[in-house]
């Protein structure tokens, strides 16, 4: 009779292999690049209170990780020193020692995976300064953009020739992707990528890696003078129209759930590789959620995955990356 629909949209959702069927996108082990932070010592666990689950570990662990990362079918690490405080200076530049805690991982996750796994590495100097900014300061506390880019280029050459596969500056320097990408044809690394954070906000989701990294203590202010104002939109626009110009070969969006609106945005008009990062305060958010007995662990964390890829993402940086990647793959 007329006076039923005709279209039922609920007929499509009515069994699981009909659900299953008509999903539009799909999450896999493949989508996740997993960060993981890096220690001084041998056989060091060291939680974080902040990221409960998320420990640093040193070297060795890092290289069983990057094993686990390979079984679990997940391509890339991005990692992260927790450099000691005595190796901390006014200029970083621990970022440019060769045998800097950094390239010790990236040397020993090549040794033992090759090139079954990629590994990515930050480029700013806030895990090297002793007073927490990505860059170098004046007397005012400015960071400084030109001289800062300076540095930044050595410090991604130092990466590169330790064997990092993907160059990921998270600064937001003005000028830095060309600068570096310059630098890398220059020194023969011709497909050493560059994963640009392109619009990375000044926000308050950052906390617990501040803590991981050992540099919130020493932070002083913020970083609103070269991390982009949360209100902005056609701004992050602009921002990956300039990395794209200036060789970025994918552009990331950060954070991740608070900033989908920019990711879709980006794909939308760049039509581009975009990652987003979903970061240590997001992650901090779905572990208290879980501990207050207020969420179901496992099912949001792949909700939240899929977001991002309904977003346009063609992957995300995740401190969930091997539990979901275990998920995923049972
Ligand atoms: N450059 C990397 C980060 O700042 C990560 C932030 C986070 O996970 O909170
Ligand atoms: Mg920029």
């Amino acid at each position: 009779m007329s006076s039923y629909p005709q279209t039922r949209l609920r007929r499509t959702r009515s069994t699981s292999w009909s659900r299953a069927m008509h999903r539009e996108v799909l999450v896999t082990p493949a989508d996740l690049i997993w960060p993981l932070f890096v220690t001084e010592g041998q056989g060091v666990e060291d939680p974080i209170a902040s990221l409960p689950g998320v420990s640093r570990w040193s070297v060795d662990g890092i290289v069983a990780r990057a094993k686990e990362a390979v079984a679990l079918g997940v391509p890339c690490l991005a990692l992260f020193p927790n450099t000691q405080p005595d190796r901390r200076s006014e200029d970083g530049r621990e970022a440019l020692n060769p045998d800097n805690l950094m390239c010790r991982a990236i040397r020993a996750i090549k040794d033992a995976c090759g090139d079954d796994i990629g590994v990515l590495t930050d480029v700013a100097l806030d895990p090297y300064t002793s007073h927490g900014q990505d860059g170098l300061i004046d007397a005012a506390g400015y960071v400084l953009n030109d001289a800062t880019v300076e540095v930044l280029v050595g410090q991604s050459l130092n990466q590169a020739a330790a064997g990092a596969d993907i160059i990921a500056p998270s600064d937001m320097m003005d000028g830095r992707i060309a600068a570096i990408r310059d630098a890398l044809e220059g020194h023969s690394h011709h497909n050493v990528q560059i994963m640009s954070y392109a619009a990375k906000y000044a926000s308050a989701f950052y906390g617990p890696f501040r803590d991981a990294v050992g540099s919130r203590g020493l932070l002083k202010g913020d970083k609103k003078t070269y991390q982009m104002d949360p209100g902005n939109a056609e701004e992050a626009l602009r921002e990956v129209e300039m990395d794209l110009a200036e060789g970025a070969d994918s552009v990331m969006v950060k954070p991740g759930l608070p900033y989908l609106d920019i990711a879709i945005r980006v794909k939308q008009t760049f039509g581009v590789p975009v990652f987003a990062y979903q970061v240590s305060g997001e992650y901090a958010m779905i572990e208290a959620a879980v501990a207050a007995g207020a969420a179901d662990r496992d099912a949001m964390v792949l909700e939240t995955l899929v977001a991002f890829k309904r977003a346009g993402c063609s992957g995300v940086l995740t401190y969930h990356a091997a539990h979901a990647a275990r998920l995923l793959g049972a």
